[in-house]
């Protein structure tokens, strides 16, 4: 029996090729992103900073498939994004992909279990309460599946916003700015729930203005003007700040 020993590159869990995208036309259009190459490993937690208007929400939608780029790339493992109808990209979003966002967005009218529970209903499943208990545990919020968001604090919606990303175990989770909103200890917790999914297998990439954040993170990217110009890996909150200054000057 032939064993082949020889060491393969892991194939990332999502890498965009070459993408652009541009706002508008003529003299008032904007290049948001102008040819972003980069792969993110799997099981890796990357943080995305840089001035404000450089990119970053621009680049965070266009990798989860909510924005379509004007070309390159976007390959979800062997997944094409670019080359997906609409239909095929909304599939592809709710079962492979999580998304949490600064201002939570849960749905007020239903339970912390029922929001956790509604991305496998989308799907076309019956998920049971057990399904939704058992994350809602994961996230420290087991006692509290029947309250609704606006009985919640700002840090437990988030954390309900975790699980409900995390149900359908998604390939790629995108955080946009998910401490945003929340007061340092709040932000802490969340931070602890993004490590602890990394470090359990999980893909994140997460927008943030916050070096404290981004320091939590394997490795930060720095945009500036659409571009990628600078990477740091397991950095310091004074070194990502220190180079944050640097990009804003
Ligand atoms: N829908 C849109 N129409 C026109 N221009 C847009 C649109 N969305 C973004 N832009 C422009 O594209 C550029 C990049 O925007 P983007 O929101 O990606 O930046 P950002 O780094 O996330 O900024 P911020 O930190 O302020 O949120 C900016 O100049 C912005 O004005």
């Amino acid at each position: 029996m032939m064993i082949d020993s020889t060491p393969r590159a892991i194939a990332p869990a999502l890498a965009l090729h070459g993408v652009e995208r541009t706002y508008g036309r003529g003299e008032t259009a904007v290049r948001a992103l102008d040819g972003v190459d980069v792969e993110f490993a799997r099981g890796t937690w990357t943080a995305v900073m840089g001035p404000s208007g450089s990119g970053k929400s621009t680049l965070l939608h266009i990798a989860a498939g909510l924005e379509r780029a004007d070309s390159g790339r976007v390959m979800l493992a062997d997944s094409d994004l670019s080359q997906l109808d609409e239909d095929a990209l909304t599939a592809l979003r709710r079962s492979r992909i999580g998304f949490i966002f600064q201002s939570f967005n849960l749905l007020p009218a239903l339970t912390a279990e029922e929001n956790v529970l509604l991305p496998l209903r989308l799907a076309g499943q019956r998920p049971s309460s057990a399904d939704a208990r058992r994350v809602l545990e994961q996230v420290g919020l087991g006692g509290r599946a029947t309250h609704r968001p606006r009985q919640l604090s700002g840090g437990q919606q988030q954390r309900v916003a975790i699980a409900r990303a995390l149900i359908t175990r998604p390939e790629v989770l995108f955080a946009d700015e998910p401490t945003g909103a929340l007061d340092s200890g709040a932000a802490r917790a969340v931070l602890d729930l993004l490590r602890a999914a990394v470090d359990a297998g999980q893909t994140v990439i997460m927008v943030t203005h916050d070096p404290a954040a981004a320091a939590r993170a394997d490795v930060t990217l720095f945009l500036r003007d659409g571009r990628i110009v600078d990477r740091l890996t397991s950095p310091s909150t004074a070194r990502v700040a220190e180079r944050l200054v640097a990009l804003e000057r």
